[in-house]
């Protein structure tokens, strides 16, 4: 969070106060750095410079078109998960050489389109898919470039629901079939076998299950190689851990500098498609404090944001500091910060040691991924408008829903019967 910062008491990011972002745009707001994003992109992309590798930004972690055109020119490639991020890829000013289309169900329409942009490879992750896109280049006379996930079965050692590399997760091939589905693949007319993808998990805060699974990786590519299916790359997919509170995951640096010793001089190319890691640092959420309401029990600070605007700790109970935009003297006490919407699990903290008044305004930290990308309008709330720093300026990104928005491809029935 090293691009906000505060200075006599108040929180800022670059030279903008936050407060003033809260005055114009209203709360809550999702506030994030441009200069974040890129120093997050360029520590993976100079640690690979004369490497034959892609650093793919995984979308899904924020999809926002100003962040992707910011890491569209810094040269950057994506790895997508469905049509609607192909699109906006390609609006935000994508090479299409350099996407890959990630997920377990992906649909024909899908595959067209990404056939007829031609992007980088397909990461299948089924027999079923890999008969699908054979069936669908062929109808369009094209022959797709693929690669297979492969579930290497490593424990990641993260939440459960973010946990993709065991053998129960619906995740990839079973490594112990690959070598059976890569052959088959081999003798198919409209796929061309390029890679070999996994992805083990999210928020991991250690080197040691990427290096566990990237062996099992390699231990297949060199079983392939002696039958003449060459890989000519690897994609160690996402995953890297950030600080929430006092974790200390490695650094990209560090990260890619364990990788590149273990490939040694394989002649292979290498990709990544780091999301967390790019953004989640470079953004915080905006809250207003309602109302304080305590009992003999507790202390609740109700905010203007919720579950809706925010789910990870609904939803994973994940930790992200909540910290005041103007610091107050003074004696703290253990809040909950609950949202509006009517469930209990809306909070987005627990037991937090804050001194509030009711009108003070909240910076949710770490909330540049997995934040708005997963917001909803649940309980018809409209969801939070999107605003970048950008040289000591601020710019909305992202209008807040109206209520026209709110309503938007509805209609009444027809009256009568
Ligand atoms: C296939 C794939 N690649 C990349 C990512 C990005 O992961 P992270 O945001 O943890 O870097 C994910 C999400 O976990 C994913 O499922
Ligand atoms: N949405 C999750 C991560 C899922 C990663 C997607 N494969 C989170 O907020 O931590």
């Amino acid at each position: 969070m090293d691009s906000f910062e505060y200075r006599n008491g108040r929180l800022h990011c670059e030279e903008v106060l936050l407060s003033q972002v809260a005055e114009r745009f209203g709360t809550p707001t999702y506030v994030y750095s441009r200069d974040a994003i890129e120093r997050a992109y360029l520590a993976y992309s100079q640690a690979l410079e004369g490497k034959k590798a892609l650093v793919c930004y995984a979308v899904k972690a924020n999809s926002n078109l100003a962040v992707l055109n910011i890491l569209a020119r810094l040269g950057a490639g994506f790895d997508i998960v469905s049509l609607g991020e192909l699109e906006r890829v390609l609006k935000a000013g994508a090479q299409p050489e350099k996407i890959v289309f990630s997920g377990v169900g992906k649909q024909p329409h899908e595959i067209v389109r990404a056939l007829d942009v031609g992007i980088h490879c397909f990461n299948i992750e089924s027999e079923s898919e890999l008969e699908r896109v054979n069936q669908v280049a062929g109808e369009c006379g094209k022959v797709a470039d693929i690669s297979f996930r492969v579930n290497p079965d490593v424990d990641a050692g993260t939440h459960p629901y973010i946990s993709t590399g065991l053998k129960e997760n619906k995740f990839g091939i079973a490594i112990a079939e690959a070598d059976r589905i890569y052959t088959h693949a081999a003798s198919l007319e409209h796929v061309h076998v390029v890679g070999m993808d996994c992805h083990i998990g999210s928020q991991l805060t250690e080197i040691a299950p990427f290096m566990d699974a990237l062996d099992r990786l390699l231990a297949l590519v060199d079983a392939l190689a002696e039958k003449g299916i060459i890989i000519q790359h690897l994609d160690l997919g996402g995953g890297l851990g950030v600080c929430y509170t006092d974790e200390t995951p490695p650094t990209p640096q560090a990260y890619i500098a364990a990788v590149l010793e273990k490939m040694a001089d394989r002649d292979m190319g290498l990709i990544f498609e780091p999301g967390r890691s790019i953004v989640a640092n470079a953004g915080v959420m905006l809250t207003r404090v309602e109302f304080l309401k305590c009992n003999e029990h507790k202390n609740f600070a109700i905010i203007d944001g919720a579950m809706n605007d925010l789910i990870r700790p609904s939803l994973y109970s994940a930790y992200q500091e909540i910290i005041p935009v103007e610091i107050r003297e003074g004696e703290t006490q253990p809040y909950d910060l609950v949202g509006p919407v009517c469930e209990t699990g809306d909070f987005l903290g627990k037991d937090r040691q804050l001194n509030l008044q009711e009108g003070d305004l909240l910076a949710v930290c770490s909330a540049g991924a997995y934040g708005f990308v997963m917001s909803s309008n649940y309980n018809t709330r409209p969801r939070a408008a999107e605003v970048m720093i950008d040289d000591n300026a601020m710019h909305e990104i992202r209008a807040r829903e109206t209520l026209h928005d709110l309503m938007r491809g509805e209609t009444l029935l027809p009256k009568g019967n």
